[in-house]
Order: C-alpha cells, then structure tokens, then sequence
C-alpha cells in the first residue's frame, strides 16, 4: 500500500523543515528577473526555481493563476514543473483554489488529485464557499490518491476577515471531523493567514497540517506564524513566494534564511527553548 499524504508530509516536514515556497510567476517577477513575459520566460521561471528549492523546502507551492494567464502553454509549462518537482521527491501543493457543487468538484478532483491526470498534485487548495459538504467527494478522491486537500479558513488578505469570521468554525470543524483517527495528519489542511491578529478556534484537535501564507511581501514573520499558532507549531507550513523570489541572484539564500528561520521559530527543539 502507498503512504498517505499525512504521512508524506509528516516525514517531509521533519526531513527538511516546514517551509513551503511558492512559485508565482508574476508579470512584474518576470521583468525583475530579466525574462520575458511569455511561455519561454515562464518556463525559465519555473524551472530555477524548482531546481533550486526542490531539495530545500518540505513543499512547493505553484500558484496556477499565473501559469493559466498564458493558456494551454502557461499550463504546459506547470505541468512540467509539477512533474519535475514530484520526480525530486518534493511535494507539490497546486494553489487552485477550486470549490462547487459536488458533480462538478468530481471532475476538479479528476484534473488535480487523479494519479493518472497530468496536472496531479499531492495537494490542492480548495475554497469551501459551497459549504464544506461539496468538498467531501474531492476528499474522498484526495484519499483514494494518496493526496490532501488544503481548504481555506482564515486567509490572509485583510478584505476576508468580515465573511469568513463568519464561517471558519464551520470549516475547522469540518476539517476535523474528515481527519478523525488518522495519523499523523488525516488528508484536510487548512488555509490560515500569518497575518491574522489572533487564530479565533482552537486547532488542536485539528490531526491536520495548517498552510499559513503571508509571510513575507504580506508583512508577517516566522516569527508571528510561531506566536499565531503555538499550539499546533509542528502542524504549521508556513508559505513564503515574493519574499524570496524577488531576486534570482538572492533566490538560494532567501530559501535557506526562511527555511532556517522557519526550523529555529517551529520545530519541536524551537518549542521546548521558548
Ligand atoms: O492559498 C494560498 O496559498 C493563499 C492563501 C491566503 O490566505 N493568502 C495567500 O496569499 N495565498 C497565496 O499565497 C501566495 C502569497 O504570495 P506572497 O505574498 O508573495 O508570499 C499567493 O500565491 C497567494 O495566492
């Protein structure tokens, strides 16, 4: 039998660390680093950064938008660097970001979680708009493939605070309920921001692994990951792109800096010196 995707991240995360970085190919990333804004540009991109982080961060992070702005070659180009990554032994989290009604998220879960499916990820980010019922199929096909999901509870952009306060009990308790007696993670993550002001519902019973982006460009620290979610810091992936990606010269040492920084803030040795 394979190993679950709980158990890939867990070994994963106590190997190399808990940083996660993320590829986000930008227009304005592009020209920061000389390249065209094009396929060929994209697929440079890509391809630096995943050699130079696939051995180095626990989890990659490609952010699809990017890659899609340029059509069925940008999504060339992501597939390839999916490939690539998971041929490293890297685990790759696709931010989609998808969420609908139960008969569509079947084929959602075809395109991202499918083994056979060129675009399969280890994980995909999914938003639970449609209430955290629709998503149980593509649960279920996360765990009939190996794979997780991360739903999204408390994102970092300071415009979600007013509705999503309104929901993330439901989302956590959710997440929950599907990783009930799974070890070491069941298959459901969660989406929090590093730069809420306080994380609003317990997590510990959560048996799952937490992405927490905003540290960087958005303004937050390992530090402040360390601080937010003390409880459950060996279950925190914190999720850095711009911060380290702004400059292909400084992209291997901003990795390290955060990858060490990261270790030094969450790591059980981290816990028990505070
Ligand atoms: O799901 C995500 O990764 C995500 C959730 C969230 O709450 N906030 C957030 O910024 N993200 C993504 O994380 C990345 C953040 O990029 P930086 O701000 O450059 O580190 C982007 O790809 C966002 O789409």
């Amino acid at each position: 039998m394979n190993e679950s995707f709980g158990a890939r991240l867990r070994a994963r995360l106590d190997a190399c660390g808990p940083l996660c970085v993320g590829i986000d190919p930008s227009p304005a990333l592009l020209d920061a680093w000389g390249l065209d804004d094009s396929p060929s540009g994209l697929e440079r991109f890509s391809r630096t950064v995943v050699e130079t982080v696939a051995e180095v961060a626990a989890v990659v992070k490609p952010q699809s938008a990017f890659f899609e702005r340029w059509g069925s070659r940008g999504v060339a180009v992501l597939e390839r660097a999916i490939a690539d990554l998971r041929e490293a032994g890297t685990l790759v989290l696709l931010d989609v970001k998808r969420g609908d009604i139960a008969s569509t998220m079947t084929a959602y879960a075809e395109a991202y979680l499918d083994r056979g499916s060129p675009l399969a990820a280890d994980a995909v980010t999914l938003s639970p708009y449609l209430g955290f019922g629709s998503l149980t199929g593509a649960i279920a096909s996360a765990v009939a493939n190996d794979a997780g999901v991360f739903v999204l509870a408390r994102t970092s952009n300071p415009e979600s605070a007013e509705l999503q306060r309104l929901v993330a009990g439901q989302v956590v308790a959710g997440a929950t309920a599907a990783n009930a007696g799974a070890t070491p993670f069941g298959p459901v993550g969660l989406v929090m921001g590093a730069t809420l002001t306080e994380v609003e519902h317990p997590l510990t019973d959560l048996n799952g692994p937490i992405l927490v982006p905003g540290v960087g460009a958005q303004g937050a620290s390992p530090a402040d990951v360390a601080r937010l979610f003390a409880p459950v810091r060996h279950a925190v992936l914190p999720s850095v792109s711009r911060a380290v990606l702004a400059d292909p010269k400084r992209l291997r040492g901003r990795v390290l800096h955060y990858r060490d920084e990261c270790a030094a803030h969450l790591t059980p040795e981290a816990a028990g010196r505070r």
